[in-house]
């Protein structure tokens, strides 16, 4: 029960460089998640506080403190949310801000956690109001008032609740209510990974899945991955797809660029919707300022999707940037293309 993203996210599932992972691919994701923390490639700061905050809680035979972990999609935020679990040796129960509708839906976990239960909470940010305003006192107080009765007979009782952990993860901790943020003990970021950490999970993978890559041939699967593990996994398991169709037994940089050029991965980690918008910001729009959903329009897809599934890398990669009058192509967009970038008056 991994509800991740949003659903312009989940739309863009299907591509093969989206960020989020649509229910086939969770199910894949599951058998090449790392799950112990030494296991866990990159994000080092972030390793070594929970490495240290979780070795503290053990020695002192206590349940750790509630983490909170942000970054965008495919970075691994789940992945230590279960390492979370594992290296405390306790069971894990999973939940979702969105799953959770009201405070009974909360009450009704909390009240059946046990000791030392880490409860992880995914997209922490999209629990309602008064779900979160009953989780403030769980996570301090290890207590709720459940209410029973409703109008002026309603009584509330107060519950005691073992020590637990709780594990938010979100992609918007700009979404999140000072009150909820600061009831976290640890708070950790995620980043984007550098192509050499990202040749780490690949290694890792490929050794899982019993694929021979060179490590020219992983460098290139890298280089195209966003900085991403979850795309890096999954370029991986397309590269292995047409090496085996091709029969090939050895994956070098050559065989994953042409596999990866056929999926319309380009060197950058670009694909088809990356370059349309590109291609329309720069050709159509003669590089802005355009706004979200003429452009949007212009490539024949839904405003959210562009917003939420190619802007973020577009900007992230400096191809593109936003203005208050609309989107605007950067230097490199008309260079990535191919094309002569227009004189300036
Ligand atoms: N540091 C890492 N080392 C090795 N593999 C990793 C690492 N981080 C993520 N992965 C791989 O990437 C996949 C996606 O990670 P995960 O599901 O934890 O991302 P997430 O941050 O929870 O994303 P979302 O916001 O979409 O829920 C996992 O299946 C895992 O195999
Ligand atoms: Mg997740």
């Amino acid at each position: 029960m991994n509800g991740g993203g949003t659903d312009a996210g989940d739309r863009g599932a299907d591509r093969v460089v989206a960020g989020d992972a649509g229910e086939d691919e969770r199910r894949l994701e599951a058998a090449l998640r790392p799950k112990h923390l030494d296991e866990f490639v990159g994000q080092q700061r972030v390793r070594e506080q929970l490495d240290l905050m979780l070795g503290s809680a053990r020695l002192r035979d206590r349940a750790a403190d509630h983490v909170l972990l942000s970054g965008p999609p495919g970075l691994g935020k789940t992945t230590l949310a279960m390492i979370v679990a594992a290296e405390m040796n306790a069971p894990l129960r999973i939940s979702s801000g969105p799953a959770i509708q009201n405070a009974g839906d909360l009450a009704a976990i909390l009240s059946s956690l046990t000791e030392g239960e880490v409860l992880f909470l995914d997209e922490v940010h999209r629990m309602s109001r008064p779900a979160e305003e009953m989780l403030y006192m769980a996570m301090e107080d290890f207590r709720v008032d459940i209410v029973v009765g409703k109008g002026a007979g309603a009584t509330s009782i107060p519950l005691e609740l073992p020590p637990f952990t709780l594990v938010g993860a979100t992609t918007r901790a700009g979404l999140l209510p000072g009150p909820l943020r600061d009831r976290f003990g640890f708070t950790g970021h995620l980043e984007f990974y550098s192509t050499e950490e990202l040749e780490l999970v690949l290694r890792r993978s490929a050794l899982l899945l019993d694929m021979d890559v060179t490590s020219a041939g992983f460098a290139q699967i890298a280089s195209r991955s966003r900085g991403t593990p979850r795309i890096a996994n999954r370029l991986l398991r397309r590269v292995r797809d047409w090496a085996l169709v091709k029969g090939l037994t050895t994956v070098d940089a050559e065989a994953a660029g042409r596999a990866l050029h056929m999926y319309d991965v380009d060197e950058r980690g670009l694909d088809r919707l990356d370059r349309a918008v590109l291609n329309a910001l720069c050709t159509v729009f003669d590089g802005g300022p355009v706004g979200l959903s003429t452009l949007a329009m212009a490539v024949g897809e839904e405003t959210e999707t562009v917003e939420t599934v190619a802007e973020p890398f577009l900007i992230r990669e400096g191809l593109v940037g936003r203005t208050p009058r609309g989107r605007v192509a950067l230097p490199g967009a008309w260079e990535h293309l191919g094309l002569p970038a227009p004189e300036r008056g």
